[in-house]
This record gives structure tokens, sequence and C-alpha cells, in this order.
């Protein structure tokens, strides 16, 4: 398909949206920013949405950029815990002649004391699978290289923190750790972990290497562990000298896929790697693994041991679904609410393409009574994070979100998933990845689901016909003006 005529599609529609939105008033639950008004998650007064930027279905390389960092500190705060998973780990050793060994237990390890406490104080009672087998090659002697990529909650920031605490020689007054993440953000995240899991070990300093942080030249760091992000931590190691790179024994690079998202954060890293000793420990995590990835991991750690953790299949044989004929928006509204009439619906997620789509039907649906939490590009990661948490409480039934907020986030307890429209990429081709997984089950989540897809013109059917071509698996047509129709979808 024609990218302008994709691109006049959703001008259309942003144009349509608007001039519906401007006279909406929303009473809905909602934690946004409206001209710069913030709305905590407990208020449900009413506000007027007002229009919105421009171009929030484009995104530029810039917003790209953004959204590999925001998308993974969302994933830390909403906490996603994988530990428990059962999938397969792959490894590949350095020396495949030497024997693998795995732990399943804490005490297998022989941590120092003060960790195995802090360890169990933050309610670890095992290790996670990648844990199972990274911990002992991180705290092996002589010190292993590793490469490890599992996806997000899996417990790569609680291995690598854990082989941190574990090298460091508190007697010692100099920095022996060095960690680099990609934002302050997330470098703050890590940092919180080192301070709970070393809880009871308060010899082990931390100090955060990262912009803004003014030290006095002539400084020499005391701080056992520094964690950064890479521009600070380079100019600390080479320019100021505030850290010695030859002492350095364990380095760590967290994020490696947001890493080279960021320019000019590769080639920082790879300067900072250049400076320490030979025997450092390079410890490398990333949650995926594309070609890039691989390639900048094994400049930055020589003779790697790789592990790495399958993800989950994603599977659409357990979901039933269905596509329903609308003209326009508000047909498609109407849809919604016939289908909300004739069955049960605990909780459902609905995506849009805008935000100005998903502001508009949030206001609408909270209008017809719903409980409806609002997920949107203007919002701040924390406030994210909040309206995730307050749906997987329960405490709204129905989340309106555009694609790029709703990345990544795993609902258990939803069970139907409406697409108000279709997964698209920004050339206006299906997006068949997005697709599964907004609507995918894992093997673990095995419940049955229900996915509405709403088509409002030729190009979302054709759209719809090459996702049923992609998966080769049929989606049903729905009449939702036929009550008994849809009350046997429910079945
Ligand atoms: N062995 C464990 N037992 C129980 N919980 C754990 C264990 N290891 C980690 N966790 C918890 O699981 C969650 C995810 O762990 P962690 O942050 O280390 O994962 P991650 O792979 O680094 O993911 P992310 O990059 O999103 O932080 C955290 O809340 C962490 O406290």
């Amino acid at each position: 398909m024609a990218t302008d005529s994709w691109a006049q599609a959703v001008d259309e529609q942003e144009a349509a949206a608007e001039s519906v939105t401007n006279n909406a008033t929303l009473t809905l639950l909602i934690l946004s920013l409206f001209a710069g008004t913030v709305l905590n998650a407990t208020d449900s007064s009413s506000v007027a949405a007002k229009p919105e930027p421009e171009g929030d279905c484009k995104p530029t390389d810039e917003d790209d950029k953004d959204d590999k960092a925001a998308q993974s500190l969302l994933n830390k705060l909403i906490r996603n815990n994988l530990v428990n998973t059962t999938n397969q780990v792959e490894v590949l050793q350095k020396d495949p002649n030497s024997p693998l060994y795995s732990v399943k237990s804490f005490e297998e390890l022989r941590l120092k004391p003060q960790l195995l406490q802090g360890v169990y104080a933050m309610g670890f009672n095992r290790p996670s699978k990648i844990q199972e087998t990274a911990l002992p090659m991180m705290l092996a002697e002589p010190p292993q290289n590793l490469i490890a990529q599992s996806q997000s909650g899996t417990g790569k920031t609680a291995a690598f923190v854990l082989a941190m605490l574990s090298h460091v020689d508190p007697n010692n007054h100099f920095p022996q750790c060095l960690c680099v993440s990609p934002t302050y953000e997330l470098a703050l995240q890590t940092g919180k972990v080192i301070e709970q899991m070393g809880k009871y070990y308060p010899e082990v300093k931390l100090v955060y290497a990262i912009r803004g942080q003014k030290l006095q030249r002539g400084t020499k760091l005391q701080e056992q562990i520094v964690i950064g992000t890479p521009g600070t931590m380079l100019d600390w190691c080479g320019k100021f000298k505030f850290i010695d790179p030859k002492k350095i024994r364990v380095f760590v690079l967290d994020e490696a896929d947001v890493m080279i998202a960021t320019q000019g954060h590769q080639d920082q890293s790879i300067r900072i790697q250049r400076m320490l000793p030979k025997n450092c420990q390079m410890l490398l995590f990333s949650a995926t693994f594309e070609e890039s990835v691989w390639n900048f991991a094994q400049r930055i750690v020589p003779d790697p041991n790789i592990i790495k953790l399958k993800r989950e299949e994603e599977t659409l044989d357990t979901i039933k679904q269905y596509y329903v004929l609308c003209n326009c928006k508000e047909e498609k509204f109407q849809a919604l609410c016939n289908i909300y009439g004739a069955i049960t619906i605990a909780q459902a997620m609905i995506f849009c393409h805008t935000r100005k789509t998903a502001g508009w039907l949030a206001g609408e649906l909270s209008r017809e009574g719903h409980q409806v939490a609002l997920l949107s590009g203007e919002m701040q990661v924390e406030q994210r994070a909040a309206v995730i948490e307050r749906f997987r409480d329960g405490k709204e039934k129905v989340l309106v979100t555009t694609n790029v907020c709703a990345r990544g986030i795993d609902v258990e307890q939803v069970s139907v998933v409406i697409n108000f429209d279709l997964p698209v990429d920004k050339d206006g081709n299906p997006d068949n990845e997005t697709y599964l997984h907004r609507i995918g089950r894992t093997g673990r989540f095995g419940k049955r689901g229900l996915a509405i897809n709403m088509v409002d013109s030729k190009m979302s059917m054709n759209i719809l016909n090459r996702i049923q071509e992609h998966f080769s698996k049929k989606i049903e047509r729905l009449d939702t003006d036929d009550l008994d129709e849809i009350e046997k979808i429910a079945g």
C-alpha cells in the first residue's frame, strides 16, 4: 500500500477525531497530561480533552529511541516477574569441554552471608531460570565473561548485581565494578537493586556517574561500585580520572539493545571497555538479540559464555478471532456497545492507532458508564506504570491504549482484546508481530481468549486479510446488530 494513502487516512482520522474530542467532556479515571495538567489516579474530575500535537502515529527516529528506553523502564516499573518461567535455556560455553554448573539454590553459590541475607530479604527463595546457569558462571574463579539474553523480568539485573556485590572487596576504597546503563532512570533502577541486595553489606558503597553529578577536579572516588550512563562514565574514567579503570574487576553493560539505539552510546561503551584490564570480567545483558546487538556484544565481551532464554511462544490457537464491518469510528463505537450489551466482559484492552482516537473512545466509553483507564503516549513512564498497575489490580475494567504504549505489556486476566484500529507499521503494512503479541497467549496463560477486529474501510479489510493469510487462521465475521450471534461468541 502506498505510504501517502495511509498517511492521508490517518490525517482524516485525526481531523475527525479532533472535532469530536474538542467537544467532549471526559469523566473518567485518567492519568494523563492535558496541556500540562496532571491528574492523579484517584482524580475523577471532569476535564476537557485538549487537541494534541500532530504526528503521533509516525514516530521519528528520536521517538523510537526514547521509546526503547521508556519501554524498558516501564517494564521495570510494572514489575514484570517472569522468574518462574520454565523456558528453555540455551548455553554456549567458551570452553565446551568444561563442566556446566547450574544451581537450584542460593546456598550452593556459597555467597557471603550478608549477601545471602540480602537475597532472602528481597523474597527470593531460589534462583530464576537464567540465574541457575548465569550465577555459577559469573561467580566462578577465575571470572568468566558472559553475554546473556532474556526478556524483561527474568532476573538478569538481580543476577549481575549479586555478581558485582560478590566480587568487590569492601576494604579497598576505590571503584572495582562499573555498570553502564542507557539512561539515568534505568541506572537508578539498578542502583535501587544494589541498595536492596546490599542492605546487610553496608561497607560496600555506590555512586552514580550521571550527567549533572559534578565532582571537583582531582577527586578520586572511594565507592566500590559506579553505575551510570556511558558518556559520563567515559569522562570519569578518561578525561577527569575520578576512576582508575585499571582497577576495575567487573564491567557490566546492561540493556545492550537499548544502548545501541542511542547515537554515541555504542562507541562510548567500547571506549570504556578498552581502558579496562584484560582480566576484568565483562558481562553484557540484553532483552533482545538482533544482529546489531550481537555484533556490539562481541566487541564488548571477548571469549564469552553465552546464555539465551527462549521466549514463551505466543500462539493464536486458543483465540477466537472475529471482525466487525463498520463505516466510521462512531459505528465502531456502537458495535462495541452492542458487544458489551450482549456479553459479560471481565476486562478488555482496546487498541487504537492514534492518541486522539484513544482519548475520544475513552471519553465515549466512560460516558456509557464504563470504568476506563487510558494509556497515551504523552504520559510520563511513571504515570503509565501506575495506570497499568491499577488495571492489573482490576480497578478499571477497560484499558484503552495506543500501540506504542502497550507494547510489551502482559495482563494475564484480560479475556477480550479489541483492535479498534488494526495494527499497521509505519509504512501502512500489517504489523503481524504486534497483532500476535496483542492477542496471542503464551502456553503459561493458556486460557481461551477473544479478539475482535474493527474494519472500517477497504484498506483495513485488506490489512485484515493479510493478517489472516499470514497466520493461516480464519478470522470470522461477526454481525454486532445480531445479539444472538454475539452471545454465541462468548460460549
Ligand atoms: N530469584 C528470584 N526469585 C524471585 N524474584 C526474583 C528473583 N530474581 C529476580 N526477581 C524479581 O523479579 C523481577 C524481575 O527481576 P529483574 O529486574 O532482575 O529482571 P530483568 O531480567 O533484569 O528485567 P528488567 O530488565 O525488566 O529489570 C524483580 O521484581 C526482581 O526483584
